[in-house]
């Protein structure tokens, strides 16, 4: 897949494309998505998708927070069939724009669009146009529109913000993907720690998590987690481990039945299950005696005994 980070660079390819934030590439996004790839099969068009960059301190939308990262963004893309990626900041040029400018300049004489895929609550330019509208400019440019309608499930709009509060809930595992449409994982690297887990009977690898990215509420959770392509039962902790010293937050992940270094490694995790809150513990015994109740219940979940 190729990135391209602005809208300059012309070249004589018909593109199929859809836009957006992109922010949980849940279910109604992946359909934008599928139905962009589809039609590019058809119409021998390069599937391709424009979404935005992250300026963490100047996008003031939901605080600056984000539920996917870049990196991770990039992967989902690339792995739907997306061929052209515009990742691209928003400046103010584009912003001064009207949808009538940007059909024109941006998507058709520089992109070379063909087809324009939007969800039914799209809008841009700076008149804010929404998607009646823009039928109505496409047309007017010879771009053909095709407006993906409301996903819902279980009665509930499918969003991002709705993904956002799931989270906040701690709702993770099969509740959430049927949401998302996709597995839900956390990636990262694992780092060094206060190196007390070794200590207490309890190795927990690290993940260094940005503030930036939203996370599922603080707890013990249920999780599987993925190293060098084997799959491991895992016990998470989420949040500021209030009971040592230098508590900060972070992702503490004890995997079950393993004793390798993984320092360096990156890890993926996949929370299926909230548990419990964090305890601020004022004995460490009390602590490692939780741990490792915590323990015998992620086994149980794991190996069916419980549910
Ligand atoms: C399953 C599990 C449950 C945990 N529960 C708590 C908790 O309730 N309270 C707390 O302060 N820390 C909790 N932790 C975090 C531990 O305090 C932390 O893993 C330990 O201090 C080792 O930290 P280190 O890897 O930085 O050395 C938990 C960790 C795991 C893996
Ligand atoms: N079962 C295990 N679960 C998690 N990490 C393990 C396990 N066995 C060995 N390790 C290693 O031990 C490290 C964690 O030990 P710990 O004493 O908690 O140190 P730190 O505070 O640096 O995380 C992990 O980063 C990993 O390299």
């Amino acid at each position: 897949m190729n990135i391209i980070e602005d809208f300059n660079k012309k070249d004589d390819k018909k593109r199929a494309i859809t836009m957006g934030s992109f922010d949980a590439l849940h279910k109604a996004h992946r359909l934008l998505i599928e139905s962009t790839v589809e039609i590019s099969k058809q119409k021998n068009a390069t599937p391709s998708a424009i979404t935005f960059c992250y300026k963490p301190n100047l996008k003031k939308k939901n605080n600056g927070k984000y539920i996917l990262p870049k990196e991770e963004k990039i992967r989902l893309f690339e792995q739907m069939g997306i061929a052209d990626l515009y990742l691209v900041f928003f400046d103010k040029k584009i912003k001064s724009m009207s949808a009538d400018q940007f059909v024109k300049d941006i998507l058709v004489d520089n992109l070379g669009v063909t087809d324009l895929v939007l969800g039914d609550d799209a809008r841009f330019g700076n008149d804010m146009l929404g998607v009646d509208e823009l039928e109505k400019i496409c047309k007017k440019h010879n771009v053909r529109f095709k407006v993906i309608g409301e996903v819902r499930i279980n009665d509930k709009r499918v969003s991002s913000t709705l993904i956002r509060e799931m989270l906040d809930k701690g709702i993770v595992g099969a509740e959430l993907e049927q949401y998302l449409g996709r597995p839900y994982i956390i990636s990262s690297e694992v780092v060094h720690g206060n190196n007390y887990g070794n200590k207490i009977g309890f190795p927990t690898a690290n993940l260094e998590i940005g503030l930036e990215q939203i996370m599922p509420k603080n707890g013990v959770y249920y999780a599987e987690c993925i190293i060098d392509g084997e799959k491991y039962v895992t016990a998470i902790s989420i949040g500021n481990k209030p009971s040592v010293k230098n508590p900060h937050y972070g992702l503490e992940a004890h995997i079950l039945d393993f004793d390798k270094n993984i320092y360096g490694k990156k890890i993926t995790v996949i929370p299926k299950k909230y548990l419990r809150a964090e305890i601020k513990f004022d004995k460490i015994e009390d602590l490692v005696l939780q741990m490792n109740s915590d323990v015998e219940t992620v086994r149980k979940l794991s190996n069916g005994t419980l549910n």
